[in-house]
């Protein structure tokens, strides 16, 4: 069965037009989904569907099976603890004042998880690739990178069995990127992930399978091989044209060092 099932959804923020119209999915558990599109497309505001932020205003959203009761308070308290998410900005997403602990023990308070949270905080950092002693500093003594791996961090510390992430690596520069997009992928061994990025390359990177949309629909779904091998839809091969690609060779070295022409 799938863990997340989303079912011919439309929605249209009030007094606007369609943002995202008849959008159909799912996502099995285990994999790992991009969800990519350009800006505008309705990436975040499916987001903020799946995180019960906002209601479809047609079609529905199944969790595990069951609907996702995005009004019911009891329901999304258990929600929260099933599925917890990591955005763009990992400079104004932890609170300044509060020291990492506090931060990355967050969810375990507000979801009222039983059991040693500094053990589990300690934990939780460790499996992002940080130590023990950060937990006792503050946010603005940390990198960009370092940052985002706090987020990633407390995302992880209640062991969601969903990750959402929002634009979670644009922010950062790309050597920081390449590292980041690692530790997702050593993730996502572990929990299922929708992966929601503008960013073809990123997500053709990390992610086994893609969800392309186009201003709010659903244009090529499938295996990310069976996409970037014959990409269908106009769009999507426009947006695979538009990964930078790297130089296969060092650039030969000027002046040439030998000549070519006779
Ligand atoms: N709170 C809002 N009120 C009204 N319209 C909104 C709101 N949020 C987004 N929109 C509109 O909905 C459409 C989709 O926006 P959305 O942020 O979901 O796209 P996106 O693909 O995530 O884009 P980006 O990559 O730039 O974040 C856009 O036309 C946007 O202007």
């Amino acid at each position: 069965m799938s863990l997340v099932s989303v079912e011919n959804v439309g929605f249209a923020y009030p007094g606007g037009g369609p943002v995202l119209e008849d959008v159909s999915f799912t996502v099995p558990r285990g994999a790992n989904v991009g969800l990519v599109g350009e800006s505008g497309s309705g990436k975040s505001t499916l987001l903020r569907l799946l995180l019960g932020l906002d209601r479809p205003d047609s079609g529905r959203i199944l969790f595990d099976g069951a609907p996702l009761e995005a009004g019911r308070a009891r329901y999304m308290r258990g929600y929260r603890r099933r599925v917890q998410a990591v955005f763009q900005d990992p400079y104004s997403s932890l609170n300044p004042a509060h020291r990492v602990e506090r931060i990355v023990t967050e969810p375990l308070r507000s979801l009222k998880i039983p059991g040693d949270h500094r053990q589990m905080a300690r934990a939780a950092i460790e499996a992002v690739g940080l130590t023990g002693d950060v937990l006792t500093r503050f946010p603005h003594q940390f990198s960009g990178g370092q940052r985002q791996r706090i987020a990633i961090a407390r995302a992880i510390v209640s062991r969601p069995e969903l990750v959402l992430a929002d634009e979670a690596v644009s922010a950062l520069d790309l050597s920081t990127r390449v590292r980041i997009v690692d530790l997702f992928r050593e993730i996502s061994q572990q929990v299922t992930m929708i992966f929601v990025s503008h960013d073809m390359g990123v997500v053709a990177a990390l992610c086994d399978r893609l969800v392309v949309l186009d201003r709010g629909r659903i244009v090529e779904a499938g295996a990310t091989a069976d996409i970037l091998r014959a990409p269908r839809h106009p769009y999507t091969r426009a947006l695979l044209a538009s990964i930078p690609r790297m130089p296969a060779a060092p650039p030969a070295p000027w002046p040439p060092t030998e000549r070519i022409l006779p």
